[in-house]
């Protein structure tokens, strides 16, 4: 878990509460107790012999974030957005987890799918029904959004033998993924339906819910099997934090509320990662300037899952659009984003979204606001730097009138300025310039200057543990080592009783509608990525487009590309139904075929996320299904052969409907000319019949 990922935060501590006990048979509940108790024991035994400060820290990294009038939030950069690692600590009761359970019937003709992601990271229980494709397209694009760690299907998809959709998984996920199968009987739609009942956090919403899910019998069943393996997770790493959970953000997602766009095409297009350097350019990366990771992932999620309903994307464009223009609030925002001080103020400022504005001015996150302010202390903020850290968690808690905590704090203060009077005693008294330096592990130690033009020096043997770095040795004494131990005890005392104190201020928070603080993080996450939009506007003078059933773009660039040549040649894309809506371009080598049709493709999911395009102006319809063949890479064309080709456009064809946009580069290449100009023919027919783009 991300200690600064809001919604991480939020799940920890208000999800745990009693087993899902009326919805499991008596033998699985007897398990799931039997864990709780073994978990609470070695907890309760850690918790009084664990003297390790490290593993101590989340729980006032927790209270570190709670913030004057910033509820929660809190800010650190470069966060990975889905860990796979699992970790588990005594306050999170949490991991990072990602279980995503899929639903088939290997033996019907049809290829349809229920699926399940429950995100342990979040708190999110996203349950899908789709057609699948022949190759399980869609499935296989869930997998790359939501980068599960584990895949549960039922048995019958391996046994006797592997299903089609078994084994084209096998093949196409990575390593880290575990596959686990699991007994048919467990997927059930009716007691998908009593679990999601049950543990939704948005029970008033649960009627207008039920109307969307109650037939989708496929997505219900793997809801039945997600939550069965969790419960049955025999692994106690897993077991131990998951089934703790009780509530969830439970939401419906309907396949046609977003684009789709296969694997292949996300790769090609360096969607979210770059084909030749991990760290090069995506889309993502260039777009990305969030600050929060709520922000982050939601802009990742959303350039692999554009949206689809114009009404969603004309208000996201309409909002960044506002915010382009007015630059003061955007700055405003965007540093208030940052620091997350002053939550009040930062939402006053905006006016162009209601819905925004009530989610953040709700009673009850008000009344969460006074109950943080009266636990944490103000002036509490995030350090980077280690020492700094520690004396934050060890005022982040109000005393108040808790006299031990006063106490703990004194002894600790007196011991802090024992060890530092000490470094400066041992600098007179042995006449060398000694700094100090302090690491969590260690605690503090000494840093000797080198004299110049010297590689030695020679210390008195009261300094220990020496170690010779470039221009300084770093070393200790031995008064210093006891009085690190005891400065460790001490702080860990502290640290004991401020747990206490948050563990009282969570029970408070229970109490109240705690649904308010995930829809906040969404809120918080929205704007943060429609401020992301607008400075791009502004930083890159993009255009709002507008939508309707053909596409005309005028002077449309590159996103990325323009930025690294110069001058990059502007070009008008116009593409109408009927009579314009199958291009075929060509042009000396290195003429801009490739690039151009890559920003064709960029254009129309930027677009459809929300945000401004790289041009003048711009009309575009909106798109159901994305699919680009790009060969942009030599070495590409030898490699790749005729009939891997064919199968790429034989996908295509059985894919492609009149909301599709397709871009091929080099068609039918692989082949002999006169061959291939026949079989480019005959499949540009084919998809001029299907009249899409
Ligand atoms: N619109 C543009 N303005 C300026 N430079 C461009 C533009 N488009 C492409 N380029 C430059 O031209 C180079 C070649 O572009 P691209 O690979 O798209 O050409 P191509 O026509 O597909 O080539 P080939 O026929 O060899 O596949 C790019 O690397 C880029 O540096």
């Amino acid at each position: 878990m991300e200690p600064s990922n809001l919604s991480s935060f939020l799940n920890t501590k208000f999800f745990e509460t009693d087993v899902l006990k009326e919805n499991v048979e008596k033998t699985q509940y007897d398990n799931v107790k039997r864990k709780t108790k073994l978990y609470l024991d070695s907890i309760k035994k850690k918790f009084l012999q664990d003297t390790s400060s490290s593993k101590k820290t989340p729980a006032i990294n927790k209270s570190l974030f709670i913030q004057k009038n910033a509820l929660f939030i809190h800010k650190k950069s470069n966060t990975p957005q889905i860990s796979r690692n699992i970790t588990t600590s005594k306050w999170s009761n949490t991991i990072d987890t990602i279980i995503f359970a899929i639903f088939e019937t290997p033996n019907t003709l049809s290829n349809k799918i229920g699926s399940c992601i429950v995100n342990f990271n979040t708190g999110e229980l996203i349950f899908s029904e789709m057609i699948d494709t022949s190759i399980f397209i869609r499935i296989l694009h869930k997998i790359q959004v939501y980068e599960p760690t584990f895949i549960v299907t039922p048995s019958s998809s391996s046994s006797p033998y592997y299903s089609k959709l078994i084994t084209i998984l096998k093949n196409n996920i990575p390593e880290c993924t575990k596959m686990k199968h699991i007994p048919n009987k467990t997927f059930s739609s009716e007691k998908g339906f009593e679990l999601i009942k049950e543990h939704t956090i948005e029970k008033e919403k649960f009627d207008s819910l039920y109307e969307e899910i109650h037939e989708k019998k496929y997505a219900l069943a793997a809801v039945s099997g997600a939550m069965w393996f969790i419960m049955n997770n025999f692994d106690q790493k897993i077991s131990n934090s998951t089934f703790a959970f009780r509530y969830f953000r439970i939401r419906f997602e309907n396949p046609e509320d977003t684009m789709l766009i296969d694997s292949q095409t996300i790769r090609t297009l360096e969607l979210v990662e770059n084909k030749n350097e991990k760290t090069g350019l995506s889309l993502f990366s260039f777009l990305n300037s969030t600050c929060t990771p709520m922000g982050k992932r939601l802009l990742r999620n959303n350039i692999l899952q554009p949206l689809t309903h114009q009404k969603n994307i004309m208000l996201r464009l309409e909002s960044a659009f506002e915010l382009a223009k007015k630059r003061d609030i955007l700055t405003d925002t965007t540093k208030e984003l940052k620091t997350f001080e002053d939550l009040d103020k930062l939402f006053s400022k905006l006016l162009f979204s209601n819905k925004i504005r009530n989610i953040l001015s709700s009673e009850t996150l008000l009344g969460i606001t006074d109950l943080v302010n009266t636990y944490i202390n103000e002036d509490c903020i995030w350090a980077n730097n280690s020492y700094e850290l520690q004396k934050q968690k060890c005022y982040a808690v109000k005393s108040g009138s808790n006299g031990l905590l006063k106490v703990s704090r004194e002894v600790y203060r007196n011991i802090l300025n024992e060890i530092l009077e000490d470094i400066k005693m041992l600098s007179t008294k042995y006449h060398h310039n000694i700094a100090h330096g302090y690491e969590t592990k260690r605690g503090f130690f000494l840093k000797i200057k080198k004299p110049v033009n010297s590689k030695i020096i020679d210390l008195p043997s009261i300094f220990i543990n020496k170690s010779n770095k470039k221009s300084y040795i770093e070393c200790s004494t031995i008064n210093l080592l006891k009085a690190n131990a005891r400065l460790h005890e001490a702080f860990n005392e502290v640290l004991l009783i401020s747990e206490q104190i948050i563990d009282d201020l969570f029970d408070k928070i229970k109490n109240k509608n705690i649904s308010s603080l995930f829809m906040l993080a969404e809120a918080i996450a929205m704007l943060d990525m429609l401020c992301c939009f607008a400075s791009n506007t502004i930083k890159y003078k993009y255009c709002k487009p507008v939508f309707a059933d053909f596409l005309y773009v005028k002077k449309s660039r590159h996103p990325i590309l323009e930025n690294h040549i110069s001058p990059f040649i502007s070009n008008d894309i116009l593409s109408i139904k009927g009579s314009s809506n199958f291009h075929i371009i060509t042009g000396c080598n290195a003429s801009g075929k490739s690039v151009y049709l890559k920003q064709i493709a960029l254009l129309s999911i930027m677009a459809q996320i929300g945000c401004l395009i790289p041009a003048t102006s711009g009309t575009l319809p909106i798109f159901k299904k994305l699919h680009a063949r790009i060969c942009n890479d030599s070495m590409e064309i030898n490699k790749s052969n005729f009939a891997f080709e064919m199968k790429e456009i034989i996908y295509y064809l059985e894919n492609i409907s009149c909301d599709s946009l397709l871009i091929i580069d080099e068609l039918c290449r692989g082949s002999d000319i006169n061959q291939g100009l026949a079989l480019a023919l005959s499949i540009v027919e084919y998809m001029l019949n299907i009249n899409s783009t």
